[in-house]
């Protein structure tokens, strides 16, 4: 049987997948050891990350072809503006960070880099070309999740544990593999320069995955 489309692609993504679960921020979520600072600087740029992420899925309604895509993602276009963000904003308020203290960040250059990057994919390419620069965002997060709530839940540190929990919840999973499965039957019978086109994208997006990890790390903002 032929390999399936997300098969190839994360064997073509693995070097990096691994290097972004040993990120060290991404372990320090896991282990507890993760400067809160970093990580409330993070919430404040996936948070405006998040606004244009909504605006990704806006654009899979009207890129699709049937009614069934539509709903898909009109669904989750719902889902993150009603769900996933007031989740944040409640989360956020836990470190003491503002609705309107998220609503004011500056998206660093890393952010601001990979959000245009997907947005301008969204607005030129086809629907497959999004759903290529989308998984490496679900997968990484569903990934994570799973992960670190696998390991155990960071004893030295209970403020990360709803973070760990979002993300390995069954919802994210189940949305991971109807991407999974949206990616394989739009990549069938598609000629190998499109899947190259493609497989640039999502490596691309999955190197900004792993840039944003960095980007936190360090806290990274503009330089001038
Ligand atoms: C940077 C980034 N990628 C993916 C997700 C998953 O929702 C997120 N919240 N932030």
């Amino acid at each position: 049987m032929q390999e399936k489309f997300t098969d190839y692609l994360l064997r073509s993504g693995k070097e990096y997948w691994e290097r972004y679960l040993q990120h060290p921020f991404v372990q320090g979520i896991g282990d507890g050891t993760l400067d809160t600072a970093s990580f409330r600087y993070y919430m404040c740029q996936d948070y405006v990350y998040l606004i244009d992420y909504a605006k990704l899925y806006a654009y899979g309604v009207i890129k699709a072809r049937d009614l069934h895509t539509m709903e898909l993602f009109s669904t989750v276009t719902e889902g993150l503006l009603h769900t996933e963000m007031e989740l944040h904003r409640q989360y956020a308020a836990r470190f003491g960070i503002t609705r309107e203290e998220l609503e004011q960040t500056e998206p660093a250059p890393m952010n601001l880099a990979y959000t245009k990057y997907m947005l301008s994919v969204a607005q030129t390419g086809s629907l497959a070309e999004l759903v290529a620069c989308l998984l490496p965002c679900i997968w990484g997060y569903a990934h994570i999740g799973k992960r670190l709530a696998e390991a155990g839940l960071p004893e030295s540190q209970p403020l990360y544990h709803d973070w760990i929990r979002m993300y390995a919840s069954e919802e994210m999973d189940e949305m991971a593999s109807q991407m999974a499965s949206l990616m394989d039957e739009l990549a069938a019978g598609i000629s190998v320069a499109e899947r190259k086109v493609l497989e640039k994208h999502f490596i691309i997006t999955t190197k900004f995955e792993y840039m944003f990890w960095e980007m936190a790390y360090h806290q990274q903002v503009w330089p001038i």
